[in-house]
């Protein structure tokens, strides 16, 4: 029941996912991470230190405290120790710092704008296919909105990213561990059985199938090679490397590009499920702009991204932002080189974070603050209709969601991918 969930603020689908490092004395903080925050801001104000296990954390959850943290220009901030890969994936190594580049640059040419096209095709075959089959096959069968989103997309988006003979099974364990990831990231102790043993059958599956690939020599059969790039960068670690370790860092960069967009198509269909004036208003834009704008769905399902943008369908880009607003978690955290100051809310006052200690920049507490959306609380489809996300990366606009897809040197690389990705959904 998605009303009784948003009141008594139970989530579902069953976690949000968000983009911290979790650290095992902090259980207050690992069952409610933003509640958590929150409370201590109300507390403490719009910057304040905690600790977690061991470390000194600065959060902030003011503007210019979160655009520090996120874009810093003054380069005093770096990625922490990429623990989120080792945890998530069970990396006990270390994957070069060169190949993490290399994947990045990758990631960012990939599933740009201008890469999608490549496998857009596929891509779109596929996720109709998939989504029309559940629905002729099964009419009478009840499958958990999230399951169908999920199954749907991870299908449509292996097959067309990584070829054919990409183990497809593997969504029971994506599945299983989505579900309980927060506690993947935790102390090992706390990792549920059912869950280690899904990562490590989908990390031997995976490995199958990488290796499988590197037999081929030229790359995965039936995928462009350009997309399948990614097997062959793994493999030119495997000197250095463990097997198991490139297995998990597949399967971690496979987190990244599902579990939010899984989750944010989910949740924006429980919004419009249950309202139906919003849900039609949708419907028409989309209609409309098939039936007259492009002539028909395939023709629309072959134009370049971008065509998919607010020109077309204002309504459908807003609806993602408000969803992504509402339900990603943004928070994006660092570790400190240098001195490096965190502004309060009026630039006054200044908390001095120390070499060693993180930074977290707290975007959710911006995006749910009644300074800057009216009735935050509240789904509003049409909130963001006039804004772009572009503007949000060049920091013109307040009012589009902050830090949904991050900003400045470490902004999200497969952004372009997954608005595409959940528009067509
Ligand atoms: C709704 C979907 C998504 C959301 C909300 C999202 C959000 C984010 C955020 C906030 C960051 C920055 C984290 C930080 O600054 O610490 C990030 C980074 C990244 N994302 Fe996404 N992401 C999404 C989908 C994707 C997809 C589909 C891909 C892959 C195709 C992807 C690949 C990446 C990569 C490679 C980075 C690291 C960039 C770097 O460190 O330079 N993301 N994402």
């Amino acid at each position: 029941d998605f009303r009784n969930g948003v009141h008594s603020r139970v989530k579902i689908p069953s976690s949000i996912s968000i983009f911290i490092p979790w650290f095992d004395n902090a259980i207050q903080f690992g069952l409610d991470p933003l509640g958590f925050l929150r409370k201590r801001q109300t507390k403490h104000g719009s910057v304040f230190a905690i600790r977690l296990a061991g470390k000194r954390v600065i959060v902030a959850g003011n503007l210019n405290g979160i655009l520090r943290v996120m874009r810093d220009t003054q380069k005093t901030l770096h990625l922490p120790n990429h623990q989120m890969l080792a945890s998530l994936g069970d990396v006990k190594g270390t994957i070069p710092m060169t190949l993490l580049d290399r994947l990045t640059t990758y990631v960012a040419r990939t599933f740009s704008n201008k890469g999608i096209p490549q496998f857009s095709h596929t891509f779109n075959q596929h996720l109709f296919r998939h989504i029309r089959s559940l629905a002729e096959n099964s009419p009478n069968d009840r499958v958990p909105l999230q399951r169908f989103v999920g199954q749907a997309l991870y299908d449509a988006v292996s097959v067309s990213v990584w070829g054919p003979h990409f183990p497809l099974d593997t969504y029971e364990e994506f599945y299983t561990i989505d579900a309980k990831m927060s506690r993947l990231l935790g102390p090992a102790f706390l990792v549920p059985r059912a869950v280690s043993q899904a990562r490590n059958l989908m990390k031997n599956k995976l490995g199958t199938y990488m290796q499988e690939c590197w037999d081929e020599e030229l790359g995965v059969k039936g995928a462009p090679a350009n997309v399948t790039e990614m097997i062959r960068l793994l493999k030119e670690c495997s000197p250095t490397v463990p097997p198991e370790d490139a297995q998990g860092a597949l399967l971690v960069f496979l987190f990244g590009l599902h579990a939010n967009t899984h989750r944010i198509v989910a949740w924006l269909f429980l919004h419009l499920l249950s309202d139906s004036r919003t849900y039609l208003r949708l419907r028409r834009e989309i209609d409309h702009a098939i039936d007259v704008e492009f002539g028909d769905l395939d023709t629309l399902l072959l134009v370049p991204p971008q065509r998919l943008g607010v020109s077309s369908l204002p309504l459908l880009e807003s609806a993602i932002m408000e969803t992504l607003r509402l339900w990603y978690a943004a928070v994006t955290v660092r570790e400190v080189n240098e001195d490096t100051e965190i502004p309060s809310e009026d630039m006054k006052t200044f908390m001095v974070a120390r070499p060693g200690d993180l930074v977290m920049g707290n975007s959710s507490a911006i995006n749910m603050s009644d300074d800057f959306f009216e009735e935050p609380e509240t789904f509003q489809i049409d909130r963001f209709v006039g804004c772009t996300a572009e503007k949000e990366d060049e920091g013109k606009s307040r009012t589009l969601p902050l830090g949904s897809f991050g900003g400045g040197t470490h902004v999200c690389k497969g952004r372009d991918f997954a608005l595409y990705e959940m528009k067509v959904y």
